[in-house]
């Protein structure tokens, strides 16, 4: 459906480098990265925005680089929505269909009512909340029936609880509709929950692109693994490798990983600091790291305790509250980090 083949294009101190990404036809596809790693322009390419300096664009077969966004039969939503102010929210739908001279007034109801705004069809955008304001863009995004739907950053305005009702509502269109979506967002958590696959952008290239579980457990990256929650980087040494069980020497300290790896390599392993235990007293379990140490920083984030443990190698870990209070969690208190060998991401 969109096939972007070496995509380049620079700006003055920035640059979008060979970009290429095949998306299937009624994918749910969410390109992730940073802010400023070019997302953005690399949508607004796709949309026909910007002409690239070289490579491709492709809509379901047809060559459109060089065509302008009209005939990109793409619907965008802004970030900031982009309502016109001087028009109606009515008149704001029309305007989408006018402009592709789609003359059906029950599409307007239809889709206003598929976006839950039929009340607002009379408001004028500005009298609108953020969230009313959202479901207006995605109807004057709709209600002309695009194939592809880009959405930049969609939901980055929105309150949490609001953002748990568009989510699914954008599921539901994304489903009704058979629209094939490109959504860009700096958000793990809504990048994981929404997409059928991610491709992670950096520095305005493509890093990496695969199903949620891959991105999030197999970073194939050190900067993925940071920006995916692998807070803790250990930088090792192998010093035994056999049947994907490794030994790393870190420092003073030695743990366990699984991965394929060879005697001798330099590596960072990553941890998560939510798959990190901690427990007062060592006992005996199938866990294989288990590292004694001291508690030297701890706050409480609602239900949950940041704890920051030094065992000889700093680790950051996140426990619930209720375990921190059992525990008696403070600065000095001596206590042990527990991580299966599973949980380390091993990168050369
Ligand atoms: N028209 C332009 N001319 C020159 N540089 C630009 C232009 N538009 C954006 N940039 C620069 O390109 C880089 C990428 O910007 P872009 O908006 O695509 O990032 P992003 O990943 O969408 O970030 P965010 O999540 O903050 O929106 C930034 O450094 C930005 O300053």
């Amino acid at each position: 459906m969109i096939e972007i083949e070496s995509l380049s294009r620079k700006w003055k101190n920035f640059s979008l480098d060979n970009l290429s990404l095949k998306v299937e036809s009624g994918e749910y596809f969410v390109i992730l990265g940073p802010t400023g790693a070019g997302k953005t322009l690399f949508l607004e390419l796709i949309a026909g925005f910007h002409v690239p300096d070289s490579g491709r664009i492709l809509l379901d077969g047809k060559d459109v680089t060089d065509l302008s966004p009209e005939k990109h039969d793409i619907a965008f939503v802004y970030q900031n929505y982009s309502l016109f102010p001087h028009m109606n929210v009515k008149k704001n739908l029309e305007f989408g269909m006018r402009m592709k001279k789609i003359k059906d007034p029950k599409r307007v109801l239809d889709t206003a009512r598929d976006l839950k705004i039929e009340h607002l069809l009379d408001r004028n955008p500005l009298t609108l909340s953020g969230g009313e304001q959202q479901r207006v863009a995605l109807a004057r995004a709709l209600v002309t029936n695009p194939k592809i739907l880009l959405l930049d950053e969609p939901l980055s305005a929105l309150d949490p609880r609001t953002q748990e009702n568009a989510r699914e509502m954008l599921s539901v269109l994304h489903k009704k509709n058979k629209l094939t979506v490109l959504h860009i967002t700096h958000d793990q958590t809504e990048a994981r929950i929404m997409a059928d696959r991610i491709a992670v952008v950096m520095d305005g290239k493509l890093i990496q692109v695969g199903k949620p579980e891959e991105i999030f457990e197999k970073p194939v990256e050190g900067r993925v693994a940071s920006f995916v929650g692998f807070e803790n980087v250990l930088k090792g040494r192998v010093i035994s490798a056999e049947q994907g069980l490794l030994r790393i020497r870190v420092g003073e300290v030695v743990i366990d990983a699984a991965g394929d790896m060879e005697v001798g390599d330099q590596v960072y392993a990553f941890l998560r600091p939510e798959n990190i235990a901690l427990s007062k007293s060592s006992t005996q379990s199938s866990i294989r790291n288990s590292l004694q140490g001291r508690v030297t920083e701890a706050w409480v984030l609602g239900a949950l305790v940041r704890v920051k443990v030094d065992c000889g190698v700093p680790l950051n870990v996140l426990i619930t509250r209720r375990s921190a209070e059992e525990m008696e969690l403070s600065p000095g208190v001596q206590i042990y980090a527990r991580f299966k060998a599973s949980s380390v991401h091993v990168l050369r």
